[in-house]
């Protein structure tokens, strides 16, 4: 065991995420993150700097890393935050645990079309599980400026003792027991994020970029119902304000991938080499099966697919989008 991970609060995942939820949780008491790139430890440990992933953020002194999972182990909590494909490996690496996982990453597994919630219970059911999800760009938050969240717990008694760990006047968790409801809105707003970068990257306007986070939001909202997610749950911030969170700017990667995609660049060639994770690549195939298996219409979802696969060009998707037929809008 590391000396000090008595009351601390354990990372897994050093990218900017992990780095920005550690700083938080540094700001009660220790923070221990663990990181698969040995630069990032050394980074952190010398300089108190991410400086691969978040770089110019100075880091509080209580954050320190490691590059042994294993030294997670005797934290009181664990904010899961690997990108959703590898989150499974990652969590059967470890010991079985019985402390609490909050997991971060929105996505959805490709190989099986589950959730973060249904993965981390397969890999280690004894642990009570949270989903930490919300309108959060991470430098904003390693930088202490207000964010608001939905921390989303089926047990109250565990809600109740993450809060009080990780809540602060510049970080504001809002209890839920909608699980569910807040991994769908996380993992669906980063396809839609992908679509309104194209709207931005073919100069469509504000007017189209509104108009596609509305019809966007509705899909969400459909498949969200059918999955068993709450209505209030996809309208609050791990929903809607993420979404508009991430279809507002080129901080997003998603965004940022979908107006190289609306610019005429190729899918393949705008995500070769990229060291940060634009996770609706991943979740948009994932999810266009699954809205299929639940009878879903997700006509936008289905347009990023196509855009992906190099299916059809940035302009056949938005002229097929715009010549849909007319319909009630609630329908
Ligand atoms: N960056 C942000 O502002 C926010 C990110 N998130 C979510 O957090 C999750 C992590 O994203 P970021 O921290 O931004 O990552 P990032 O894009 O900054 O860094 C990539 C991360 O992927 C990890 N990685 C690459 N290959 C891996 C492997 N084989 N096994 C395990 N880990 C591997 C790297 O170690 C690094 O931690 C994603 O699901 C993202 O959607 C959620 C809220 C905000
Ligand atoms: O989830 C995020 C903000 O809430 C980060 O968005 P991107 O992954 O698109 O950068």
């Amino acid at each position: 065991m590391t000396a000090g991970t008595q009351g601390a609060i354990g990372i897994i995942g050093g990218g900017a995420w992990g780095t920005a939820l550690a700083q938080v949780a540094a700001a009660g008491g220790p923070a221990l993150l663990w990181a698969r790139e040995p630069d990032v430890v050394t980074s952190i440990n010398s300089r108190h700097e991410n400086s691969l992933f978040l770089p110019r953020v100075a880091l509080d002194r209580q954050v320190r890393a490691t590059a042994d999972l294993g030294d997670l182990v005797e934290c009181d909590a664990l904010l899961v935050v690997t990108p959703a494909q590898h989150m499974r490996a990652v969590l059967a690496g470890m010991p079985r645990l019985a402390c609490p996982l909050i997991l971060c990453a929105k996505g959805m597994e490709e190989a099986t079309r589950k959730l973060m919630h249904d993965v981390a219970r397969e890999e280690q059911p004894d642990a009570p599980i949270a989903v930490l999800s919300g309108p959060t760009f991470a430098h904003e938050v390693a930088a202490r400026q207000p964010a608001a969240v939905t921390l989303a717990v089926e047990d109250a008694e565990v809600g109740e003792r993450l809060l009080a760990r990780l809540a602060r006047p510049w970080f504001r968790p809002y209890l839920s027991d909608d699980v569910i409801g807040a991994e769908i809105g996380g993992a669906v707003k980063n396809v839609l994020a992908i679509a309104c970068g194209v709207v931005d990257g073919r100069g469509l306007g504000l007017n189209a970029r509104a108009a596609l986070i509305s019809r966007g939001f509705a899909e969400m909202t459909r498949f969200g119902l059918a999955r068993g997610a709450r209505a209030e749950t996809l309208a609050g911030l791990s929903g809607l304000g993420d979404l508009v969170l991430t279809c507002s700017s080129t901080n997003s990667r998603n965004f940022s991938l979908g107006k190289g995609l609306g610019e005429g660049g190729s899918a393949a060639d705008l995500l070769a080499d990229r060291r940060t994770v634009a996770e609706g690549a991943f979740t948009a195939p994932v999810l266009h099966r699954a809205a299929a298996e639940v009878g879903i219409d997700m006509p936008i979802v289905a347009a990023v697919c196509a855009l992906l696969t190099g299916e059809a060009s940035a302009a056949a998707v938005v002229e097929q989008l715009l010549a849909r037929p007319l319909r009630a809008e609630g329908g």
